[in-house]
């Protein structure tokens, strides 16, 4: 039974989902890196949200470690590449709290502009400051959003509800999409020139950290009003604390903060300042939706191997699963079978799906090519980190589709150029379940790529078969399998059996010598 350790405060349901799934779980918060590094290899998944800082260290002490699911948005918490490379999935789940998030941002906007943080401390000591507390209207006012992804598009729909002209940056935004948001698409510069409030949704990446640097809050207009419920490292806190105490920044938002928790801060006591503890997705509604969610996705990958919003592979559902396991299968041994047999450091490799195969998802077909073709480098490759190792290598990737149906009512093939010109294996599935391999290097031969095997290329002669029978035989070797394939009488042939064990190198070297032998190698699946 698949075992997941929940690291960071989570709804209850995530735990109940995972037992109903016949997932072990275990819930504890709070842990120290070196406390998780002492238990983390004893789990094959890990809910995280935001608390769980999951480095290089966690992830090589996670020997066991399958899939890691972050209940909610933001995933900088994470390794991702160096997760790849270990072949850990990462999955989130990019909509369960956008609206929460949305909301904070909105209600911070309006907290800024009214400054009621500071008149309800004000109020509540009893000092009615009547004229003290002089706000701003929404209505009428520039909106400038940076980044304009789910939870920007809510926060152009709210404040356009509430008379907000909305100005948007964010280099992904198509112009048809920023018609029907309803927002104008600028550059950075425009909008820092016209937004009388600022709100960041963006990830943090090397593109995005400090998009609000000193330079750039410097072109901001007079009075801006800047609200941050993204990341942290958006925006240069000691920059905006000049602003405001400037007054050139007229107030500041921020729920997130460059080091969290944010316990101390210099920004904090400055004037127009409203904080929140990243609390941008803590509604019971987010917390509910995210937790189910991150339960779900982790529960499918581990009890079927189905793959839903990860960051790091592509996705594949608990429907499609099914249908497309003896696919990847029989992707993952030919790929195998071509990495067993190329003689070159090959640096291209095609996969072609036809026939009913060509209507899949093509991707999960490809990663378990790659899987099994880069395991010729190391033991360790598995679907998620075989594309960054192919990538890593130079290695040029290509997929096609033929609808058409050919000899089989599907089909997979590898093609791959090497010094000695194109080299192609493809194969099927019998009763759509049982991979089998239908030709190799141009040679018709139906075989189980399973277990030992030899394969010999040979000139096809009388008494070959033989030959290579007694050589087996003398040295106890017994043949399970036997499946022969011939570019014609008397020409090239292909001569492929399963061995009940392993083929020692003294027999293969036996094996090579035999009149007529080309190639002999020893296969394993
Ligand atoms: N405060 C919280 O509790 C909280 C909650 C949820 C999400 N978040 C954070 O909010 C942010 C946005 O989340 P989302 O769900 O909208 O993400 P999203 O991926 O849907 O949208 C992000 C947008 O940023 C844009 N973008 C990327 N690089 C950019 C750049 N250099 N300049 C301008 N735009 C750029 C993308 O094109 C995309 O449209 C994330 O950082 C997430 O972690 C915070
Ligand atoms: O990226 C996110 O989803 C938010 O930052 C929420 O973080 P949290 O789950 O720690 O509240």
């Amino acid at each position: 039974m698949p075992k997941v350790l929940i690291s960071d405060k989570m709804d209850p349901q995530a735990a109940q989902i995972f037992r109903d799934r016949g997932v072990e779980v275990d819930e504890i918060t709070g842990l120290k890196p070196e406390e998780l590094i002492k238990i983390i290899g004893d789990y094959d998944g890990l809910a995280i949200r935001s608390s769980t800082t999951v480095t290089k260290e966690i992830l090589d002490a996670a020997t066991n470690l399958k899939v890691i699911g972050r209940a909610g948005i933001g995933v900088d918490n994470v390794d991702i590449p160096y997760a790849s490379s270990r072949g850990v999935v990462v999955m989130n789940t990019p909509f369960g709290n956008s609206i929460t998030t949305a909301e904070h941002a909105i209600a911070l906007m309006f907290a800024v502009a009214r400054q009621l943080p500071e008149a309800d401390a004000s109020t509540q000591a009893g000092k009615w400051e009547k004229n003290r507390f002089m706000g701003v209207e929404l209505t009428g006012k520039t909106l400038g959003l940076i980044g304009a992804g789910n939870i920007g598009s809510i926060v152009a729909s709210r404040a356009l509800g509430l008379k907000m002209k909305v100005v948007a940056f964010d280099p992904f935004l198509t112009p048809e999409r920023a018609i029907e948001m309803g927002v104008e698409k600028v550059d950075l510069d425009t909008l820092l020139a016209r937004a009388d409030f600022i709100t960041l949704h963006t990830p943090l990446t090397d593109q995005t950290r400090n998009i609000l640097s000193r330079e750039n809050l410097a072109k901001t207009k007079k009075g801006v009003r800047i609200v941050n419920c993204a990341r942290g490292g958006l925006i240069d806190e000691a920059a905006l604390k000049e602003g405001l105490e400037s007054g050139h920044i007229a107030g500041a938002a921020l729920d997130v903060f460059a080091v969290e928790p944010a316990k101390e801060n210099a920004l904090f006591g400055t004037p127009n300042l409203v904080c929140t503890p990243h609390l941008g997705a803590s509604t019971k509604e987010a917390q509910v939706n995210v937790a189910l969610q991150v339960a779900e996705q982790l529960s499918d990958y581990l009890m079927t191997g189905g793959v839903t919003n990860a960051l790091n592979m592509p996705s594949l559902s608990a429907e499609e699963a099914p249908k497309l396991k003896p696919y990847m299968a029989l992707a993952e041994k030919l790929g195998s079978l071509v990495g067993q047999l190329a003689q070159d450091d090959l640096d291209n490799i095609a996969v072609e799906v036809e026939g009913a195969a060509a209507e899949l998802n093509i991707k999960p077909i490809t990663g378990a090519v790659l899987a099994g073709f880069m395991r010729r480098y190391s033991d360790t490759v598995n679907m998620v980190n075989a594309p960054y190792l192919a990538k890593e290598r130079g290695l040029d990737v290509r997929e096609v589709r033929h609808a058409q149906e050919g000899a089989y009512q599907t089909l997979v093939r590898i093609t791959v150029n090497t010094s000695e010109g194109t080299r192609s294996v493809a194969g099927t599935l019998f009763g759509n379940a049982n991979p089998r391999l239908v030709e190799i290097f141009g040679i018709s031969l139906e075989a189980e790529l399973e277990g030992d095997m030899l394969y010999i290329v040979n000139e096809d002669a009388p008494g070959f078969i033989g030959r290579v029978g007694t050589t087996l035989g003398e040295a106890g070797l017994n043949i399970g399998t036997f499946h022969l394939g011939r570019r014609s009488a008397g020409g090239e042939a292909i001569l492929l059996l399963t061995i009940d064990s392993a083929i020692p190198q003294p027999v293969l070297d036996t094996i090579s010598k035999l009149p007529g032998v080309k190639r002999a190698k020893a296969l394993k699946f």
